[in-house]
């Protein structure tokens, strides 16, 4: 009967000769497939954990209006929006090295949202797990586990959205400002930074606003690493939407 070395010798006989075979010898092939075997199984757990995420919110974490969004169709007509797209595709290009957050800042319709939700989609191509969610809808996820319906527990929940490569938290500053949402936003930042996982904000508050808010704690925490903060000071894009653009 024949061995696995026996048929990769012959061919090699076979091959020619500019070819270089990957394994020469059974060793090596078993030693590729083992590695092929983790790489696989890493990439099944990843993809369930994204699954998973997006079953508990719903939806993919990116809406509908900035499915499409992309680095290449936020339009530039001024310097802060060059600027904010330069950093935003920095952010995602170096993101396998950075464990720095992002705080997109300022004027309603600028674009934070785009910008988010092209990194994201740039990231989920790369095979990251991101999830894009509103305050109101993380605080109502947290909410729903205090019935407990679902056998999903508050904890579960925490560590959840612990877990993904990326968060991205939308709509700080238009909350009720409640001690829970307070401290949830709290619990996840800090979980995400020990870990060394970036959390990204999207707000119309400023520094200081973002800090009453926040408290000086989370701020400190998303100033870890490389973390970059941009100014969204600019007029609204929103009166120029058809909704045929992407
Ligand atoms: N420079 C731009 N080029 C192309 N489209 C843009 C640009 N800026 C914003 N848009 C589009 O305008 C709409 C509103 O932008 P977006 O949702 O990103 O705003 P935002 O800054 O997140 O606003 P808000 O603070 O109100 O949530 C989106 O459809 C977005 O794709």
């Amino acid at each position: 009967m024949k061995t696995i070395n026996d048929l990769l010798i012959r061919l090699k006989k076979i091959m020619p000769p500019h070819i270089t075979p990957k394994f020469t010898c059974a060793k090596d092939l078993l030693t590729w497939n083992q590695k092929q075997g983790i790489l696989y199984s890493q990439s099944i757990l990843q993809e369930n954990q994204a699954m998973k995420m997006q079953r508990i919110m719903g939806r993919s974490g990116i809406r509908e209006l900035h499915m499409n969004c992309s680095f290449d169709n936020y339009h530039i007509e001024n310097s802060g929006q060059y600027k904010a797209l330069q950093m935003a595709r920095q952010y995602s290009e170096q993101f396998e090295t950075n464990i720095g957050s992002f705080v997109f800042s300022g004027r309603p319709g600028t674009g934070k949202n785009h910008l988010a939700a092209a990194i994201g989609t740039d990231l989920i191509m790369k095979g990251k797990t991101v999830i894009i969610v509103t305050v109101a809808d993380l605080m109502s996820n947290m909410k729903d586990t205090f019935n407990n319906t679902n056998n999903l527990t508050e904890e579960r929940l925490l560590n959840d959205f612990s877990k993904v490569d990326l968060l991205v938290i939308d709509e700080i500053g238009i909350q009720t400002e409640s001690r829970y949402e307070k401290v949830i936003i709290n619990q996840i930042v800090d979980r995400r930074s020990s870990s060394k996982r970036p959390t990204g904000m999207l707000s119309n508050l400023d520094y200081s606003g973002m800090s009453i808010l926040l408290g000086e704690r989370v701020m400190d925490r998303m100033r870890l690493g490389n973390s970059i903060w941009v100014r969204f000071n600019w007029d609204s894009y929103r009166s120029r939407i058809l909704g045929n653009e992407h």
